[in-house]
């Protein structure tokens, strides 16, 4: 099967995931061995290495060898989310940011034109930005525009376990804008929903709440796992179109097949 592409980097699994929620080290652990994830996103204002209990946090994400993916969770602010951003570059030594920037507490919906002028300050500063968006088709091109070869809508607000709340919008997105690395990111709440969008044509998923609030996260990490790598295989098989009517699998005149070779 084909790869993921982050910035160049090639990836076999299309599924990233979160290191926040869990309820113990060695649970959050066992799920992301057990998702196949190459990539974990962890948050400096949440998971600090500096601070207390950071450290041992900081010990086992470090062991697991992975991508790491810094986020901004929790900013509100271009400021805020620019500094956050740069200090995870310092510390996890790397140049990929998840750029989360809450314009509503209500629902953490990103703020659409705060989102695009602070995408392109860190991309002018050398990040490698993975904006989190809303299903917004133009709110896409403009981070495309500036240079985003990810980039990461939601499915339904964070940790809502909603699904894809409009496959229109996505399906526009991924039609539209065939070659940048599309990622759904957050309100994916079981793995048919992690299905559903890598048959749309979306390239990843990342999830975090599905997994670390399951009664066994170390199973349904397992379960989305198999999902996506299921949706992709059936997305790049080339799905039947849907028919309005009746067509019978079993005619009874002619050839049993086809296209005759
Ligand atoms: C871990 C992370 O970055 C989350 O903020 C992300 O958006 C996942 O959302 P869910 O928890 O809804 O899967």
């Amino acid at each position: 099967m084909s790869c993921l592409d982050i910035y160049g980097t090639k990836l076999d699994s299309r599924m990233l995931i979160g290191s926040a929620l869990y309820s113990s080290p060695r649970v959050m652990l066992e799920s992301i061995v057990a998702s196949g994830a190459q990539v974990v996103t962890l948050s400096l204002s949440r998971q600090n290495p500096g601070q207390m209990g950071g450290e041992s946090f900081w010990n086992i994400i470090r062991s697991l060898d992975l991508h790491l993916l810094p986020n901004t969770a929790g900013c509100h602010s271009i400021k805020e989310a620019v500094s956050m951003a740069q200090m995870s570059r310092e510390l996890f030594q790397t140049d990929w940011i998840k750029l989360e920037l809450v314009g509503d507490d209500f629902n953490l919906q990103p703020d659409p034109i705060d989102l695009v002028k602070a995408t392109e300050i860190l991309l002018n500063d050398g990040f490698k930005v993975l904006p989190y968006c809303t299903d917004d088709l133009v709110i896409a091109r403009h981070l495309v525009e500036l240079g985003c070869k990810v980039i990461m809508p939601w499915g339904s607000p964070i940790g809502t376990g909603k699904g894809l709340l409009n496959p229109y919008a996505l399906q526009a997105i991924r039609d539209r804008f065939p070659e940048v690395t599309m990622i759904i990111d957050s309100g994916i709440g079981v793995p048919s929903h992690a299905m559903q969008a890598m048959e749309l044509g979306v390239d990843g998923i990342l999830l975090n709440t599905a997994v670390a609030h399951a009664q066994h996260p170390q199973k349904m990490a397992q379960a989305f796992r198999g999902a996506i790598e299921a949706g992709r295989l059936a997305y790049e098989a080339g799905p039947m179109a849907e028919q309005y009517a009746a067509s019978a699998s079993t005619p009874t005149l002619d050839s049993p097949f086809w296209h005759q070779a």
